[in-house]
């Protein structure tokens, strides 16, 4: 483990079960996260995406292998925002605010920051459900944000894991939080792994992307993008990278029958 590496899988395989009927989800993947850097993992459904993720997040252990992050600080993202409904947004805020120890009277002040950093400022006083799905998920990217954040308020050293975070929101709305996670990661220096199914996205937003076989799930390929941010998901450039990774892709889902 070096300071160029955030995050380090090393051989890092999962079985679930066991006996004849365990079924290998990872074997022996093998990556390096470098501090500040936006990597996304694509592969067809059921690769272990997932599963790797959580790994990371050490809510499950690796059957083989090592998994290091240098003492940084993760949060972890899903699809679904897991907002407390009967909480305001400030609320949600201030409830991960105390996880995290933050003294009672530092919180509103905290939360309020938070969601100006995520451009929510004016909807504080909302609940779970008199808010957008996009916006809800500005206020689950607050909440990952408050879960790392240290004392003065910056979040460099954190890992941001986000598991398919839009996927469930429209094309509009998805494309204005790609330029709301960039300029995020950007401001924070946050090192972000990011799931997701849809390859542009992944070309959109990845310094690199990633790409897992399935049965069992194991690095295919690497792509690094080159082209300058801000991207537009749907500019040529990033077209022939994702269809070069979705070729690819194919051929991995044909040789595997997923
Ligand atoms: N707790 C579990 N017990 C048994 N099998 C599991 C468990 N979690 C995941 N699996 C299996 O491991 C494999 C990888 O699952 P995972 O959810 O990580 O894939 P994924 O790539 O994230 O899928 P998707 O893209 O559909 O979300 C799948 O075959 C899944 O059925």
């Amino acid at each position: 483990m070096t300071a160029d590496t955030a995050v380090r899988l090393s051989e890092v395989s999962k079985a679930f079960g066991t006996g004849g009927s365990a079924l290998l989800a990872l074997d022996r993947v093998s990556l390096d996260v470098a501090p500040g850097e936006f990597t996304c993992l694509v592969g067809a459904s059921g690769c272990g995406k997932s599963t790797l993720l959580n790994l990371v997040a050490d809510l499950d252990r690796p059957s083989a292998g090592t998994i290091t992050k240098d003492g940084a600080r993760v949060a972890l993202m899903f699809q679904e925002p897991a907002l407390f409904p009967w909480l305001t947004a400030t609320g949600n805020l201030e409830l991960a605010l105390k996880a995290r120890g933050v003294p009672r009277g530092e919180r509103r002040s905290r939360a309020a920051r938070l969601l100006d950093s995520v451009h929510l400022g004016g909807f504080a006083g909302r609940r779970p459900h008199q808010l957008s799905g996009g916006m809800r998920q500005r206020v689950a990217l607050a909440r990952a944000l408050a879960l790392t954040e240290d004392d003065a308020g910056d979040g460099q050293g954190t890992v941001l894991l986000m598991d398919e975070p839009f996927g469930a929101l429209d094309a509009m709305t998805r494309d204005l939080l790609h330029d709301e996670i960039e300029r995020i990661w950007r401001e924070r220096a946050l090192t972000v792994l990011f799931v997701t199914h849809n390859v542009r996205e992944a070309v959109r937003l990845g310094d690199r992307v990633v790409l897992l076989s399935s049965r069992p799930g194991r690095v295919v390929q690497e792509f690094p993008v080159p082209m300058e941010r801000p991207r537009r998901i749907d500019s040529p450039e990033v077209a022939s990278l994702a269809g070069t990774i979705t070729d690819r892709l194919r051929e991995e889902v044909v040789r595997h029958g997923a």
